[in-house]
Parts: C-alpha cells; structure tokens; sequence
C-alpha cells in the first residue's frame, strides 16, 4: 500500500493518546475483563482519597493518591498500545475511502451505452472502460485487452495487461484504464466489492477474536479471578493473625499479581499482527487465516508462475515419425488460433519467428476447443472434419491411440530430452496422427532453494503440484529443492494431497490463482489467492495478495509464526514477572504490622509504601516498554516450532524473573529520596 512510510506519524499517535481515554469508558474496558479489574481498583483507590476512612484504614491520602494515579495510567498505557495498533489500520482505511470516490459508468444497455454511477452497478451489468477512465466496481473483462493501473489498491505503478479469457481477467473497482478499452461484466453488488472489503477489513471493523486468542484470554481470566479470590481471602487470614491489611495494599497486590502485561498489550499483538501481512500487500480476511499461517506444516504450491516464472513461451518444434518442421510448425499454428494462453500465444509468434506459415482459410469456420486442466489440450475442430490438437503429451497419446493411431518411434526421446532440461514438451496432432512437439521453456525464480531450505528448518514440508509430466516435474523439483512432487495433477489432485495432509492432522497451506484452483484454496487452512487470478480463485481464498506473487506464501508463515511467538513469549514474560512482585509486596504488606517480617525483605525495598508503589511503577511501564515489541514482533528465525519454543521460554521466562528485580529495585531506589 502507498501509505507503507508514513505509518507511525504524529497524527496516529495524537489520535491513540485521544483514544486511550475514550477506551476508558466502562462498557468499552468490560471487553478486556484484566483492565476492567484494574479501573475497578482505581475507581475504589479514588474513592478512598475522599473518603480515606471508608473501610477503617488508616492509610495516609498521597498514597491512595500515588496508587489510584498509578492504576490510571496502567489502564491508560493498555488502551494506548490497543490504539496505536488499530491507528495504523485506520489511517490506511482513510486513504482507501478517497480511492472509493464515486465513479460515473458507462453501462451498456441494448445497444446503447448509459452514463450511471458506479453506485447504481448491480453483479451482471455489463459496462465499457477506456483509456483514463477509472473502472467502476470489480469485475471480469469479457472483451478486449488493457494496461490497468493498479497503484490504488497495490501500491505498485507499474501497470499490468488484463485481457478476456483465462487467468487474468479479473479487475478491481477503482483502479485506472491506463491504455485501449475493455467490456467488463461486474461481478459485485455496491458495498461487496474488494475495495469496500479491503476498508473494513484494515479498519478492524470484521476484527474478531480468533480461537487462539479466545483460549489465551480464557485462561489469563481464570488467572485474574483466582488472584482476585486469593485477594480477597487475604483479609481474613490476616485477621486471624492479628494483622491489618489495607484496602489500597490489597489492591495493588492484585493488580500486581494479575496478568496485566499481557493482558494490556494481547490485542495490540493480534491487531499488529493483521497488519504486518496488510504492509505485506497481503490482504487476511480474517486474523485467524494470519494465525493458521504460523501454524502450517505442508505448503502446496504449483509449479508453473510460482516456482518458475511461468511465462513459458514456445521455443522449438520439434518433428517426429519423419515430418517436417514446417508441418509441425502449421499444425501447432493452427491449434493455437484462438489459444489466449501465454503459451497459445507464444506458438503463433515462434511460427512467424521461424518463417512458417499456415493457410489462412483452413481454420475458417472452425470450432476452437480451449485448454482445460483436465483434458490438458486445445484445439481445432476443423470444418473439413479434421481435428487438430496439442496438448501434454501422455494426453495426446492416449487421444491418438484411443482413434487408432500408432505413437511416432521417436517421440518418447524427444519429448523426454524437453522435460530433462525443464521444459514442458506439448505433442501436436491432426486426429490419428503425431506431428512433433512444441518445446515450451520455463525458468526456475532464482533464490528458490534457499527458501526451500528455510522451510525445512521451520519444519515445513513443500510440495510441488503440476499439471506437467513428471520427467519436467522431477527436474524442476529437483533444482528448486522441494521435499515432494505430484505430476499430472488435475485440480482433484490437488484436493486430494490437501486432505490427506489434513488428515494426518497437518495444517496446509496453498496458492493459486485460476478458476480451477478455487475448490483447493477453498480446502486448504490457509488459502492464498493471486490479486491477478480469477474472481472464484479470489472469493475461495482466506487470503489475497495484491503483488501476485506466489513465492510469498513463505513470508505470510514467517509472519504468523512470528505472531504466535510473540504472544507466547509476551505471556511467558508477564506471568514470570509475578514472582519479583511477590517478593516486593508480600514483605511489605505485612512488615507494616510485623515489623520482624523484614527478614523476608530480600529486596532491600526503602520501606512498605515505597515497595508497593515501585511494584505498581514497573507493572504500569513495562507495558509502553514492550509496546515496540508487540507491534514489531519477536525476532523471528527459521526454526522448528518445539526450538523456538524451547528458546522463546528460556528467554522471556528467565527475562521475566530476573529484568522486575532489577526494575522494582531501581525505581525503589529513586522514589524512596521520597517516600
Ligand atoms: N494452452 C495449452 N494448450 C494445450 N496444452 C496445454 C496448454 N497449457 C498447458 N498445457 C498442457 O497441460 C498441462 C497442464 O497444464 P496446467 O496449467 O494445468 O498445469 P501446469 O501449468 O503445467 O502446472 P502448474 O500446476 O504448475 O501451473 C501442461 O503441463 C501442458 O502440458
Ligand atoms: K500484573
Ligand atoms: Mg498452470
């Protein structure tokens, strides 16, 4: 997105300081039960400054002053982070609302073209975009071919070709028709489109809680609401023992002891996470999709445009069974007329490249039979009766054999010397006889292995699946270094790898980006389609990424990991932080009454007030303190979930006794020149 720079300017942080005041409103604290407990002790502690003797203490006023100050600005710190969090999604809301200015249409109704606003644009009207003009809601081009700028949704300027038929069809509502015109068929209602997706979706407006942070606040709930009835059963023992303790000590105890780091900075975490896939022009549905994410096990990806770069274009025809060049050459021409595929297209340009030609009236009348992923061909259905077709070779042998025709001697050589060196053979034939292949290059993206093998250390499996032969398949998974490939897989293939990873209790993720990769997307846990994919490839997904980039699918996993390592370690570091506190308060509260309790001291506090106050100090400021490492993140390496669990446990455990000791003490060290 454009806004990616200024992201944390004066104006989000002016609006989160104005906003963690709003949030102090009770009916909007009640949702995080850990703060509401929190600005009950500071409504009590407030109370208590008016009416210092309402529960028989004897509690000097600054203090309940001091405590009731401290509570305030740990309720305020909490809303802060929240709101720091929710201003970057706000601000990029903001921008995407200008894009979404209304647009006026030309509609086309009977045979005349009506100007409407976009607003009046119903799922089946068809509307005609040219050059300059902005295209006024989502939709599939059903005729004629543009340059589209797309920057108002990617941030990206350079503009990209979108053309009827096949997998870049699809556009976006607001972006810009930048060169020719185009038909489109609009396939969303107002107020369903991406764009008004996209705003509710950084806004937080579909922000729910995902199942993992239900579970993670359940417990830190039932944490709070056993400190608390430990709390307030304290006074009791107390009596019994002869000892009075205080209302505002009780209360800071609590607070003190409930998990109030986490429980501060737990949506910020979530909220930051979203937002980090959003800076990653990947656009979540749902924070769950960005959580599953961390947690995947098995990545399916194709191979053609993810692994290689996918532009394969024709490069040789290659004759079999002793024809001619030339005769491979027309017939692959002429199966390719009307082929909008990259790779259709590429054969009639290498034939012209090469000199050939084919008779212009041969396929006039002819019947076109487009590519399909289960047939693996495309063709012509001539009017003479001939048919020609081309297609992935075990496809076309079975098609001649099944007519009767007898396989050329020499085609399994030739067409095995394409697939070895990576390339994708496709044999052409007129009805029962095989002419040659058409050799189709690929190049795997450079840095792949390397990738790879990060996965594996985080204990990913990768998958290759192709609609290509496996001889092709075998080469290109053997230098991209993938663990697993499945060749000749049809979109059913697909599903079925899914689920039987599944099965086996394996979370999965996918990328795709035609029609006939929507049904997977849709199975797999994590489901990333192409912004430049079809429109079902796009609805079936739980995720989409704007720049079109398969390979990113490796950083969207990085970027979960890390969002469930950072609530992790961030728990970890809070409930660690309770023992210091112990040690702080639990002498002080009674060393008020026993003085002999002073040997229980061990932190060498100024005095009871001053370690109580110290206590609250650190709880309130550790949570600004970890806000930077909320939003950004814990640092983040490739390794196994157990390791980097072992390792985040060691770290922010151990860091969670020992960094409060030091903390309490210091603060202690300085407010006690007062106190
Ligand atoms: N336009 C076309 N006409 C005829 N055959 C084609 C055409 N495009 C591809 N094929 C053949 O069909 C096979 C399957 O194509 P498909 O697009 O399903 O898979 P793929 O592109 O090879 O693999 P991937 O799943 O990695 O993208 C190809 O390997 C090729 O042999
Ligand atoms: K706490
Ligand atoms: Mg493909």
């Amino acid at each position: 997105m454009s806004q990616k720079k200024s992201m944390m300017n004066g104006t989000i942080v002016r609006n989160a300081i104005k906003e963690s005041f709003l949030k102090l409103d009770p009916r909007v604290m009640i949702r995080n039960p850990i703060m509401f407990v929190v600005e009950i002790g500071f409504i009590i502690t407030l109370f208590l400054i008016f009416v210092p003797g309402a529960f028989g203490g004897e509690v000097p006023v600054w203090f309940n002053v001091t405590v009731s100050l401290i509570l305030l600005l740990t309720i305020l710190f909490a809303n802060f982070a929240e709101a720091l969090a929710e201003g970057r999604g706000k601000a990029q809301a903001d921008s995407l609302k200008k894009t979404k200015k209304e647009i006026t249409a030309n509609k086309v109704v009977g045979n005349a073209i009506k100007k409407v606003p976009s607003t009046e644009l119903r799922k089946g009207d068809i509307v005609v975009v040219s050059q300059g003009e902005l295209i006024p809601s989502d939709g599939v081009v059903i005729e004629g071919l543009a340059s589209i700028d797309e920057s108002a949704i990617t941030g990206e300027s350079a503009p990209v070709i979108k053309e009827a038929g096949g997998d870049f069809s699809s556009v976006t509502g607001g972006t810009r028709v930048v060169s020719d015109q185009i038909k489109v068929r609009i396939t969303s209602d107002p107020g369903e489109t991406f764009l008004d997706r996209m705003i509710s979706l950084v806004e937080g407006a579909k922000r729910q809680k995902t199942p993992n942070e239900i579970a993670l606040n359940t417990v830190l709930i039932s944490l709070t609401l056993i400190f608390l009835i430990v709390v307030v059963t304290l006074p009791f023992f107390g009596q019994f023992l002869n000892i009075k303790i205080e209302v505002p000590m009780l209360i800071a105890l609590l607070v003190c002891l409930i998990p109030t780091t986490i429980g501060g900075l737990l949506s910020a975490i979530g909220i930051a996470g979203m937002d980090r896939v959003t800076q990653f022009n990947v656009l979540a549905m749902s924070g769950k999709a960005v959580e599953a994410a961390g947690d995947i096990n098995t990545i399916i990806l194709d191979k053609t445009g993810t692994i290689t770069y996918g532009n394969r274009m024709a490069s040789e025809f290659i004759a079999v069974g002793g024809e001619k060049e030339a005769a491979v050459a027309e017939w692959a021409a002429i199966s390719s007329i009307k082929d909008e595929t990259p790779e259709g297209r590429s054969v009639l340009e290498l034939m012209t490249k090469r000199g050939f030609s084919y008779h212009d009236k041969i396929a006039e009348g002819g019947e076109f039979v487009e590519f399909k992923a289960e047939t693996r061909m495309s063709g012509m259905n001539l009017i003479d009766g001939r048919i020609v077709r081309k297609g992935a070779v075990d496809a076309v042998k079975k098609w001649v054999t099944a007519q009767g025709g007898n396989i050329p001697s020499d085609l399994d050589t030739k067409s095995d010397k394409v697939a070895s060196a990576g390339g994708t053979p496709l044999a052409v034939a007129v009805d029962n006889k095989i002419y040659g292949v058409i050799y189709l290059k690929d190049t795997v993206k450079p840095g792949m292995r390397e990738r790879f093998e990060q996965m594996r250390q985080m204990g990913i499996k990768t998958v290759m699946c192709t609609g290509d032969n496996p001889l092709t398949a075998a080469t290109i998974a053997l230098e991209a270094g993938v663990d697993d490939y499945i060749a000749e897989s049809t979109p059913e293939d697909k599903i079925a790898v899914i689920r039987k990873e599944q099965a086996e209790g394996k979370l999965v993720a996918m990328t795709g980006d035609g029609t006939n990769d929507a049904p997977a997307l849709a199975q797999a846990d994590v489901g990333i389609a192409m912004n430049s994919g079809t429109v079902a490839a796009k609805e079936a997904a739980n995720m989409v990424d704007l720049d079109s980039d398969p390979s990113k699918i490796i950083e969207v996993v990085a970027i979960g990991k890390q969002l469930l390592m950072t609530r992790g370690a961030l728990t970890t570091f809070s409930i660690a932080n309770d023992i210091a506190k112990y040690f702080a308060i639990i002498p002080a509260m009674f060393m008020i009454a026993i003085p002999e309790m002073s040997v229980l001291n061990v932190m060498r506090l100024g005095s009871p007030m001053s370690a109580i106050i110290s206590a609250l100090i650190f709880n309130a400021i550790i949570i600004p303190l970890l806000i930077p490492l909320a939003m950004k993140g814990v640092a983040y390496k490739p390794l196994s979930s157990s390791k980097l669990l072992q390792r985040n446990l060691f770290v922010y455990g151990l860091g969670g006794v020992v960094i409060p000791f030091f903390g309490i003490k210091l603060i202690d060290l300085v407010i006690h020149l007062w106190v």
